[in-house]
């Protein structure tokens, strides 16, 4: 199976070098300075699981390539727009598409540009994170892929690809209810990294101080809510669950929001938070707590847009 790696950063630079590592047959689409980099020093993953070296193979915008079996999305939302017209000479007719992107939103943008039945249901549950020479960090133990056909089928074409991700230093999943897995993971992260930089705290301070950990579960009862009430696949289980996941974490766990905010970078806070309250906009309930860290997110953007 021929893989493309969209973007070499903290996820796609760790489950596409796992990949080359298992032997898999992988190139990453990268932009010009990371492709010099890349070509100077390899790609470099230092993991909880073992740190690891390699040279790559890697292609930029106009390179010729025929057409991938398999293309995962591993960029930040906002990235998307600008890589909409850059991969369509590497879709064919029988292409998958595998998003690993937190959130929901961008499912609809995929399936609008490339269409529906190309676009697989997708996520992942790792730590990790770009060092200041490109290197990936990874910190915490889990690594996991989880994956699906929107519809829940498990297609020859999903069993394909899990058998080629299957044994290469991570964990992977394929699901038939990859629509309430996509939540579930939106749930997680949307509050993590909420309470994250509102606290300006890792998650072991957050819930060991009675007053922030109150914040974050009234944070999480709105999420969970709101997603409910906007007619989201949520079950009553999934907050016990987000709590416990929470609370099974190693203390000085960081969100990569957090993270990309401590070096100055661009967040996707419209994708995850905006795009939450989005969907609450018809209606009368309000939502107080996850309206305030979208302010504060959103300040922290136009201080950005400063400097
Ligand atoms: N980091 C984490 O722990 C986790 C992140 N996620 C989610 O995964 C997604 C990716 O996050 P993450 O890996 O942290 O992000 P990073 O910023 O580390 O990586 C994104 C990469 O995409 C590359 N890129 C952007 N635009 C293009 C383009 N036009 N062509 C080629 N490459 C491009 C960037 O390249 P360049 O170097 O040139 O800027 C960068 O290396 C996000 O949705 C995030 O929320 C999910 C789970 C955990
Ligand atoms: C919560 C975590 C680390 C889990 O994958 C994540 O997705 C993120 O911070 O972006």
């Amino acid at each position: 199976m021929r893989f493309l790696i969209v973007g070499a950063g903290a996820i796609g630079g760790y489950f596409g070098g796992l990949l080359v590592q298992k032997g898999e047959d992988v190139t990453f689409f990268v932009r010009p300075s990371k492709k010099s980099q890349l070509a100077e020093v390899g790609l470099i993953v230092r993991s909880v699981h073992g740190d690891f070296q390699t040279p790559i193979r890697a292609i930029t915008n106009g390179e010729a390539a025929d057409p991938f079996d398999c293309i995962i999305i591993s960029v930040k939302a906002y990235h998307l727009p600008q890589l909409q017209f850059d991969l369509e000479p590497y879709i064919g007719d029988h292409t998958m598409i595998l998003p690993l992107l937190n959130g929901y939103e961008h499912f609809d943008f995929l399936r609008k540009q490339f269409g529906s039945e190309k676009v697989l249901g997708g996520l992942c549950y790792i730590e990790t994170t770009l060092d200041h020479d490109g290197s990936v960090v990874q910190t915490s133990p889990f690594h996991r892929i989880v994956f699906g056909e929107w519809n829940g089928v498990h297609s020859e074409r999903t069993q394909l690809l899990l058998n080629h991700l299957d044994h290469a230093g991570f964990t992977v999943a394929r699901s038939h209810d990859i629509q309430r897995e996509v939540w579930q993971k939106y749930i997680f992260v949307a509050s993590l990294s909420a309470i994250t930089t509102l606290m300006d705290a890792s998650v072991g301070t957050i819930l060991a101080t009675a007053e922030s950990r109150a914040i974050y579960e009234k944070l999480l009862h709105e999420i969970v809510t709101l997603a409910h009430n906007a007619g989201m696949p949520i079950d009553s289980e999934m907050e016990a669950h987000t709590l416990k996941t929470m609370e099974s974490l190693r203390p000085e766990m960081m969100s990569s929001m957090q993270r990309d905010m401590l070096k100055k970078l661009p967040i996707e806070a419209s994708h995850l938070h905006g795009s939450l309250l989005a969907l609450a906009a018809t209606s009368n309930t309000v939502y107080p707590i996850l309206e305030t860290v979208y302010a504060r997110l959103k300040v922290y953007e136009s201080l950005l847009d400063t400097v």
